[in-house]
Order: C-alpha cells, then structure tokens, then sequence
C-alpha cells in the first residue's frame, strides 16, 4: 500500500509449512482464513487449507494480502490480512486465437477496513503490472455487478440458471447421435480437462478453468475439498467412440418437492453432445425436475425439445466481465465474420486502454494500426468511441452497439455504430462456463 496508509502488502504463492509436514504455511493460512471471512464462508479447517494449496500451485495462482500491524488488542488474527486478491492466468477463446488473460478472483476487504481505497490501490497496481507483463485483458467474475465498472470492466457473457420440467418422458426433436454412459468417477478427474480443452477450442467466451473444477464433478471435492459422495456423473461418446461431453449431477434429497436433479457441471464439445447429456438427464427415473446453473445464454436445448414450455429460464447474470489492457493486441487475437474497416476510440480513467486505432478486417481477422493524436482519420471511414468497460463488452459480441450506444458506453455517429455491429455481430452469445 502506498506509503502513510500504515499497511503492509505482500505477494506470494501458496505454500506448504517448512516445519509442520501437511500444514500449510502461516502466511497462506491466515490469507484463506481472511478469504473466508470476507465472503461469509465457514472458518477453513486446517488440513482443508493444505489439501487446496497444492491445487492453487496448479493453477499458478498468485495471492495478496494487505497487512494491518496495528491491530489493537483482542482483535481476531493481527497476522491475517484485512484484504485479499489473487490472480492467475487461463486462455480466453476469442472467436479467433486463444488469448491468454489476467484473472483476478478472491477480492476482499474487511469491513473495518472497507471504502478506504484498499481495492482501488491493489486492482491498478495490479492491472498495471499486468500490462507491463504483456498481458492483452484481464478478466473476472464478480460478486456484485456494482464493483467493477469503475474499473474499466465490462460484462462480456452472461448465463441462464435453467430449470426443465422432467415429469414423464423430455422428448427431444432430434435424432439421437453417439452413446452414453454412466461414468467412471475415479477416471473423470482426468478426462474432464481433455473434453474441456476441445471445449474451449470451439467456444467462444470459453475461459481456461482452474483444476477444482475436475476434482468436483469426479466428485472428489464438493464446497470443500473432500469427496462428495452424491455425486454421480455420465459422458456422451461421439459416433465414433470419442468422448465429447460430461455431465455431473446430484439428486437433492428425497424431501426436495418436485423431485431434483441438479447440474453441477455440464461440458460438451459441440451442441450434439450437449443435447445428448440432457437426453440423458431427461431419461433418468423418479426425476421430476431438473436445475441447470451456468447454461448458455444461446441455449439450444428450448429449440430441440418437443415441449419447449418445459423449459424455464430462472435467472440471467452476467458471467465474465473483460477489460483491456492491449486492445489492438484483442483486437488481432479476435476471429470476425464480416469485414470492414473502422476507427476505434477508448477513453479509459485508468489510461491503461486509451487511444484510437484503425481497424481493417480482411478474411476475418483484423490488422491494426494504432492512430496518434492528431493524425487525420482515413477518408470515409466511420468512427466510434466507446469507453473501457464497453470494448470489454462488445469484445466477445456479447451485446451490440446500438445498445451500448443507446446507455452511453459507445458513441459516435449511426452509421458508425452500424458498422461497428455489422463487425463484431457474431452468430450465437458467447459462453463461458468457467467461475473463478
Ligand atoms: C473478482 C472478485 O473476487 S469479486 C468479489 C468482491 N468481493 C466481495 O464482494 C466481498 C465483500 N466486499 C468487499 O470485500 C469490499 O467491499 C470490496 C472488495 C468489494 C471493496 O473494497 P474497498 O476497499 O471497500 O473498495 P474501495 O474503497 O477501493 O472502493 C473503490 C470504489 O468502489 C466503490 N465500491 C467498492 N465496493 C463497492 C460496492 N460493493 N458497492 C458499491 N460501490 C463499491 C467505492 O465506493 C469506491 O468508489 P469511488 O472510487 O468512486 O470512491
């Protein structure tokens, strides 16, 4: 923190104790206690601690504490820091390249310590630092949709939390393709990640996940980090025997009024396997009622079921939220579908993002040209301004111009916010499934 705050701040990875075999380190110790503390969760058990830092070390994760030493007497754990954050990194699918992105996720701030600037100093010093290591966008998934906008953040996807009425026979339109099978839990924590990775290869908005996410549908883990043993899971094979897609699932208990099944985990490679898992879903007996979170904003499940009213939508978030760090690096990462050429202005308060380029898209992918102040704009083409957390935003083709246009983040004249859509329109809402 800067200095006068009387606050400390370290960055350190996870680690185990030197002196204690199994423990974890103090120092991380104390920041998964604060963590906890700061989203209302259960003070962590010790040896749950351990069993997570050899999971945050796969993920290359990076954590913060904020340190206050002046802790006054029978205050809970002077050594724990009053505010945590942490970082990692994980590809972005574009539409174009997989883009590799600064993920920030485990913000908090004790309450005693809050609205004092503590995250404003820990989240620009850090997107700073993630600029000068190269890294094109950062990205989060947030708590409250309040936060981060001031940021530069943007709400690039969203997604359903889905409810399908499963009384009787779910009769799907299309023809049955591939297999499926009740899986092997033991041997899904290491097939999950393969079909994740093809996953990921083919959709757009798709982030990288962190190594939890294999261990909870395998069942090994639930909220903490021990098996859960209601966990049961099906994989879909392709006509040609290759898995593409799991689903995992728990049955609520029997008291639960329709009977339920929810989804904990659904990963398809295409919308053939995706389709098949929910065949599947729908087949399963003395199921009444089937709770889906995390589904895809362009879901073609409503459109294949022959009773599409069984179909409900019981909320719609955002999901991942993007913000530039290197917008003409996006921008050349980022698969088009129409070409066309634009000039494109940020104004960012952080000036991390900031200035105006000429972007030229031929074949689908984009040259950029980055435009000084001053320069002239190239005749007769359409320019636009928009402000941090809009690019983030259009960025994936997860909401048009006009919209933007329309509450402010975008400006400029009709034809070129026209222009702007008919570039980055994209077919189907990008989709991430990936919480972090
Ligand atoms: C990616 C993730 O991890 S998302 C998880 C975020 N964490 C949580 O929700 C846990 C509970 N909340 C907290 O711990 C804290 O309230 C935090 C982390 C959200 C904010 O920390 P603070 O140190 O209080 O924020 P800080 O003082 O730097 O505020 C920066 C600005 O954001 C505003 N702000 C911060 N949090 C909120 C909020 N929850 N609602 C409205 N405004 C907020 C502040 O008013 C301030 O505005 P200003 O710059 O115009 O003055």
């Amino acid at each position: 923190m800067e200095p006068g705050t009387g606050l400390r701040t370290e960055r350190f990875q996870a680690a185990l104790s030197t002196v204690e075999p199994g423990a974890a380190d103090e120092r991380t110790a104390d920041w998964f206690q604060a963590v906890a503390l700061g989203f209302h969760e259960a003070r962590y058990d010790p040896k749950h601690i351990s069993a997570v830092v050899e999971a945050y070390g796969q993920d290359g994760r990076w954590l913060t504490g904020v340190y206050d030493d002046e802790a006054p007497e029978y205050a809970w754990n002077p050594a724990a820091p009053v505010a945590t954050y942490a970082t990692m990194t994980h590809e972005l699918n574009t539409g174009g390249a997989l883009l590799p992105v600064h993920q920030i996720t485990s913000v908090t701030v004790r309450p005693t310590h809050r609205r004092r600037g503590i995250l404003r100093q820990m989240i620009t010093s850090d997107l700073s630092r993630a600029k000068d290591e190269g890294f094109a966008a950062a990205a989060l998934t947030a708590s409250e949709a309040v936060i981060y906008g001031r940021f530069g953040f943007g709400v690039a996807t969203s997604e359903r939390t889905v409810e399908v009425d499963a009384r009787g026979r779910l009769e799907l339109t299309v023809p049955p393709s591939g297999t499926t099978a009740v899986a092997d839990l033991a041997k899904l924590e290491s097939l999950a990640p393969t079909i994740f990775r093809a996953h990921l290869e083919r959709t757009r908005g798709a982030v990288g996940r962190q190594v939890g996410y294999a261990k909870r549908a395998a069942g090994l883990w639930g909220d903490l980090p021990e098996p859960e043993k209601d966990v049961r899971a099906a994989i879909h094979y392709s006509p040609s025997g290759t898995p593409d897609g799991y689903v995992s699932y728990k049955f609520l208990p029997w008291e639960t009024e329709p009977h339920t099944l929810k989804v904990l985990d659904l990963v398809a490679v295409d919308d053939t396997a995706r389709l098949e898992l929910w065949r599947f879903l729908g087949s399963i007996d003395l199921v009444e009622r089937i709770t889906c979170p995390a589904a895809p904003e362009a879901d073609p499940l409503p459109w294949a079921l022959a009773d599409r009213r069984r179909y409900a939508v019981k909320a719609h978030e955002d999901q991942l939220w993007v913000r530039a760090l290197d917008p003409a690096a996006m921008l050349r990462a980022r698969g088009f579908d129409a070409d066309g050429a634009l000039v494109l202005g940020i104004t960012d308060s952080l000036d991390l993002a900031s200035g105006r380029w000429l972007v030229q898209v031929d074949a689908g992918a984009a040259v950029v040209t980055e435009l000084q102040a001053g320069d002239a704009l190239p005749p007769g083409v359409p320019a636009v301004e928009m402000d941090a957390a809009a690019f983030g935003s259009l960025y994936l083709g997860g909401v048009s111009g006009q919209l933007l246009s329309a509450a402010g983040g975008v400006r400029g004249p009709a034809d070129a916010v026209g222009t702007l859509d008919r570039l980055f329109a994209v077919s189907r809402a990008p989709y991430c499934s990936t919480h972090f």
